[in-house]
């Protein structure tokens, strides 16, 4: 049986530290993308370049260190707080972990690591939660992110605090977002817009505004929703 490919000439280049944003309705490949940067699925065709390398060429291993990835629903396991931000990693130690929750401000981790998580209880919210999967995205320092609708499950203002969070954990590493909400990613260096796995268009949020296109009509028919929301 002949299956047809999801992705379909999809080409972009990330220079070093740039945000590249992937919008598109649902069912666009957005996800595919991600889990084949990540090695979660094989891909047939095509190349996936980091610094010129093959991405096939590098051991899995080696690759997801190179990479974070922080999805929308940060995922505990039993144990105690450092653990979850270890990962089995035992060169990790008590003070990176410090140092990192500091500097995403999950401020009551350093004196709560040693304390258990206890799944299905609902010990940490959605928004302490997603604060200890930066830690754990920080300790390992990854040149490259991925963020996958990272604060879509949070009330407003635990999402300010989180997006603020963001904006400085990805400050000189290569971004990309999967993003649903158009307001989070105006800043971009570059969108890309995707339709049934194709690149439909590429630019920036001006840029694109002013082509008047398919990213356009997403962005207007969002903003009317929020001020439809507001009223
Ligand atoms: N493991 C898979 N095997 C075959 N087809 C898949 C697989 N995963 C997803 N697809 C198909 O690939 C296409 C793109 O799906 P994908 O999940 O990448 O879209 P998306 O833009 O991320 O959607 P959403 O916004 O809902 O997450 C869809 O037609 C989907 O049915």
């Amino acid at each position: 049986m002949l299956l047809a490919p999801v992705l379909k000439r999809i080409s972009f280049t990330a220079e070093p530290g740039q945000t590249i944003a992937l919008v598109g309705h649902t069912d666009s490949g957005k996800s595919s993308i991600i889990n084949i940067l990540m090695r979660f699925y094989e891909f047939g065709k095509g190349k996936i370049r980091i610094d010129g390398q093959d991405i096939r060429e590098i051991s899995i291993k080696e690759l997801r260190k190179k990479i974070g990835l922080v999805l929308q629903d940060s995922f505990l396991f039993y144990g105690d707080i450092a653990s979850n931000v270890r990962m089995f990693d035992k060169r990790i130690s008590d003070e990176k972990i410090k140092q990192a929750a500091e500097f995403v401000h999950a401020t009551e981790l350093p004196q709560k690591y040693h304390s258990q998580v206890i799944e299905r209880r609902a010990t940490y919210s959605a928004g302490q939660k997603q604060l200890i999967s930066f830690v754990r995205t920080i300790v390992n320092d990854p040149k490259i992110l991925i963020l996958d609708e990272a604060t879509a499950n949070l009330d407003t203002q635990t999402e300010v605090l989180i997006q603020k969070e963001l904006k400085k954990i990805r400050r000189g590493r290569t971004t990309i977002v999967v993003a649903h909400r158009l307001s989070t990613i105006k800043d971009a260096d570059q969108i890309l817009v995707l339709d049934n796995g194709q690149n439909v268009e590429h630019g920036t949020h001006a840029q694109l505004i002013s082509q008047e296109g398919k990213y356009f009509e997403m962005y207007r028919l969002q903003s009317s929703m929020n001020s439809k929301v507001m009223q």
